[in-house]
């Protein structure tokens, strides 16, 4: 059996994913009026057209969760630090992490929220290239689970599936910040879109972008073969490329001057996090902390350009 806790787009998703492969799923969402809807109508508004499978339960009591082969947390990043603190009673199971994202208090990733909130289990990141709704689909999908302890394995039959193609990595520093950094080199490529600047723009971008993802990364001792990997270039591909992306499309309105619709879009605050990692480690990360400005109206766009494009010459 495999809980998850958060029945948002992705939670649900894997929930479907994983129940229409035979599994049993214990699925919690925090909201009472949401559990009973998707009770009664067997579907989730955030997933349109998808049918829930028999196997996925939805669960009223988040500790029920808690005897699962593993606890899948598919909540927004800022929420898991305080979700943790008040569900002690799941932090004896196995737990996967699936946010991507960086704590904005802490500076932690997933894995060391987890570690810090006081994890018994393994502790593992689910990360990789996989629109929520793709997956509820039954489309191909290749993702990494990365752990570094001995239940690795394990945790990786558990949750793939004909359809979800887990590999594994103990690099859990890399696929984690990979996941995360790629959200806010997404919000940049969808603001060179949304104005107009051109798809040889967007491809600058996501390169150097990647460069700086890298540098981050190497600085807190991620593998680069991890950042080249499904949990960086591979989801900055995606992310960059597709109006599916909340982060691109995030992007793109704030590029067309207009107000960004209402979702979880975790490079926002990525970005801020991104630029406090970055300035303790002097480490040089242009593209991300032009973003930060421009998410915190510290700048408009027409200046980031000149700002970037008028950066001193240097070898690539
Ligand atoms: N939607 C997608 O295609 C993918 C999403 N992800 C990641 O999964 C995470 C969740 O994203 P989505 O499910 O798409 O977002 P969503 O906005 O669809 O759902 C978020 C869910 O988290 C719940 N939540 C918020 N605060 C909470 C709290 N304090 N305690 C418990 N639950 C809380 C909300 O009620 C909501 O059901 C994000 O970090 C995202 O980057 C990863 C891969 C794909
Ligand atoms: O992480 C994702 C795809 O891998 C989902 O991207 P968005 O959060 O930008 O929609």
């Amino acid at each position: 059996m495999i809980g998850i806790a958060g029945a948002g787009a992705f939670g649900t998703a894997l929930a479907v994913a994983l129940a229409t492969d035979g599994r049993q799923v214990r699925l919690w969402a925090r909201d009472a009026a949401a559990r009973e809807a998707m009770r009664l109508s067997r579907s989730a508004p955030k997933l349109p057209g998808i049918i829930l499978p028999e196997g996925v339960e939805i669960r009223d009591n988040v500790t029920d969760l808690a005897e699962s082969g593993a606890v899948l947390l598919a909540m927004p990043m800022q929420a898991m630090r305080g979700f943790l603190a008040s569900t002690p009673e799941i932090l004896s199971a196995d737990l996967v992490a699936c946010s991507k994202g960086i704590d904005l208090t802490t500076l932690q990733g997933p894995a060391e929220v987890m570690a810090e909130a006081g994890a018994k289990g393994a502790r593992a990141v689910l990360t990789g290239p996989s629109f929520a709704a793709d997956i509820a689909r039954g489309l191909p999908t290749a993702l990494t689970l990365a752990c570094d302890g001995e239940r690795a394995e394990t945790q990786q039959h558990l949750l793939s599936t004909a359809s979800l193609r887990l590999y594994r990595t103990d690099d859990v520093v890399g696929a984690q910040l990979g996941g995360a950094l790629k959200n806010v080199i997404a919000i940049a490529a969808g603001l060179v879109m949304g104005a107009g600047l051109g798809d040889s723009a967007r491809a600058a971008l996501i390169t150097r972008g990647y460069a700086e993802m890298g540098r981050l990364a190497a600085s807190l001792g991620a593998r680069p073969e991890t950042l080249a990997g499904l949990s960086g270039l591979g989801d900055l591909i995606l992310t960059c490329t597709s109006a599916q992306s909340r982060n691109f499309s995030h992007g793109m309105a704030l590029g067309q001057g207009r107000a960004a619709p209402v979702a979880t879009v975790e490079g926002v605050a990525t970005a801020r996090a991104a630029v406090r990692l970055a300035e303790a480690r002097g480490v040089d990360m242009p593209v991300t902390a032009m973003v930060a400005r421009l998410v915190n109206h510290e700048i408009n766009l027409g200046d980031a350009v000149r700002e970037l494009m008028s950066r001193p010459l240097k070898q690539e």
